[in-house]
């Protein structure tokens, strides 16, 4: 099921935006197999309790096959593999797969309706390009992490959202389900180059046009949605909980003023900034006067434009997650659920995270190797098979 059903797609297997986006692609039908190594890199997720992988929730919905790529049979295995797939992702330094033997040129010309999906941090060029990062750097060449935090605080990174997730792997796999639309037309693949700097950047777009009409300070947490303004807030509660206030809008704003109990008092206007910090401290005394729950049973499902703040351990319980199972267990562990949702088409979590190597002798006979090819690249070791 799923509105990318029969869709092929080999994921040569990294760390942090690669997998999701090959998670989301498996999430909505996409057949993904990961290659995985057949040494640990190191690079794995690192261990909670119990089995690593099992917790690498990224690498749900799909088959694992180790294959040593530094063995000239590992790459032709890919390579067999790459012949036979509409969508490629991989996510290491420029220039390692080339060296590797799997690159762009080598993978296009096996298949040339292959869509080659290339995950970094910095891109493909630039002055920047083969230093190592995390989300933190990317975001903060891009005016993102300047943006967040609060007036008189340093930046404040929001966890690696807005680099892995946001900024690199949505744009990657809109990247490759646009070029696998446009190969359907011409017949012919591409490169698609997603960079979380570009990614990052992109998502500051709106920022950009305030910025230059003057509307957005270039400071941090004095504006209208970086906790610069009263209405667009969290507010600590009488059990050192918090709400979200997010009532921009003037008739919203009434609703804000109406149940939060202040509706008599002459109140400076809301939208002039000068008045801000005065307001923020008046609604943050009326906010510490009850308990989450409190304001839970006044505020939430108004007009306020409001919700509670609430943890891991709580997302999952809340009465609208679970009525539209926004959360699923699979196997056993609490997870967000596929999105976005589609009316005739589905998706769905397919399967649990596999171990490196758990599918390798299964995948490799779907793909038309035989048993005597299959038994050489096993007995050389370019090609992993984990027992579980
Ligand atoms: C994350 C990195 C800085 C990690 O750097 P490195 O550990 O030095 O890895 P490189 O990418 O340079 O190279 C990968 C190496 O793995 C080898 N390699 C890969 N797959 C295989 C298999 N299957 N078999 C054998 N060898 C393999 C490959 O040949 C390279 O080794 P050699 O052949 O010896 O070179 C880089 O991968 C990178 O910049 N990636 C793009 C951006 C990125 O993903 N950033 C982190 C996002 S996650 C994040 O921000 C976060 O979690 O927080």
């Amino acid at each position: 099921m799923g509105p990318l059903k029969g869709r092929k797609i080999v994921e040569i297997a990294g760390i942090g935006p690669g997998p999701m986006c090959a998670m989301l692609l498996a999430d909505l039908g996409a057949e993904v197999v990961r290659v995985d190594r057949t040494v640990d890199s190191g690079l794995g997720l690192r261990r909670g309790k119990g089995d690593d992988s099992a917790y690498n929730l990224l690498a749900r919905g799909r088959k694992s096959v180790a294959v040593d790529l530094k063995k000239p049979e590992g790459v032709e295995t890919v390579l067999r593999l790459v012949e036979q797939a509409d969508g490629l992702i991989e996510g290491f330094r420029p220039g390692v797969t080339e060296r590797l033997g799997i690159g762009p040129d080598v993978c296009l010309e096996r298949n040339p309706r292959l869509v080659y999906g290339r995950m970094t941090g910095w891109g493909q060029h630039g002055p920047l390009a083969q230093a190592a990062g995390h989300d933190i750097n990317y975001i903060a060449l891009t005016g993102a992490l300047h943006a967040i935090g609060r007036k008189d605080s340093g930046p404040v990174p929001p966890l690696n959202l807005v680099g892995d997730f946001g900024g690199g792997a949505l744009y990657l796999a809109f990247g490759i389900v646009a070029a696998m639309l446009e190969a359907e037309r011409s017949g012919k693949g591409q490169v698609v180059d997603a960079a979380m700097t570009d990614g990052a950047a992109s998502l500051m777009t709106i920022f950009y046009g305030m910025h230059a009409s003057g509307m957005w300070r270039d400071e941090r947490g004095v504006n209208v949605l970086d906790t610069g303004s009263h209405f667009y807030e969290v507010y600590e509660t009488a059990d050192g909980k918090h709400v979200s206030i997010g009532s921009i809008e003037p008739k919203f704003y009434a609703e804000l003023v109406r149940l939060a109990g202040l509706e008599g008092e002459e109140l400076a206007p809301q939208m002039d900034p000068a008045n801000w910090p005065g307001l923020r401290a008046r609604f943050a005394e009326i906010f510490r006067r009850k308990t989450r729950e409190e304001w839970c049973a006044i505020m939430e499902g108004t007009d306020v434009c409001f919700a509670p703040v609430l943890s891991l351990a709580e997302a999952p319980g809340h009465p609208h997650n679970k009525a539209r199972e926004t959360f699923v267990e699979v196997a056993g562990i609490v997870q967000p659920n596929v999105a976005p949702r589609f009316s005739r088409t589905p998706g769905a979590v397919r399967m649990p995270p596999a171990k490196a190597g758990e599918h390798s002798r299964e995948i490799l006979a779907d793909w038309g190797f035989s048993e005597q090819e299959i038994g050489s690249l096993l007995a050389n070791k370019a090609v992993l098979q984990q027992e579980v």
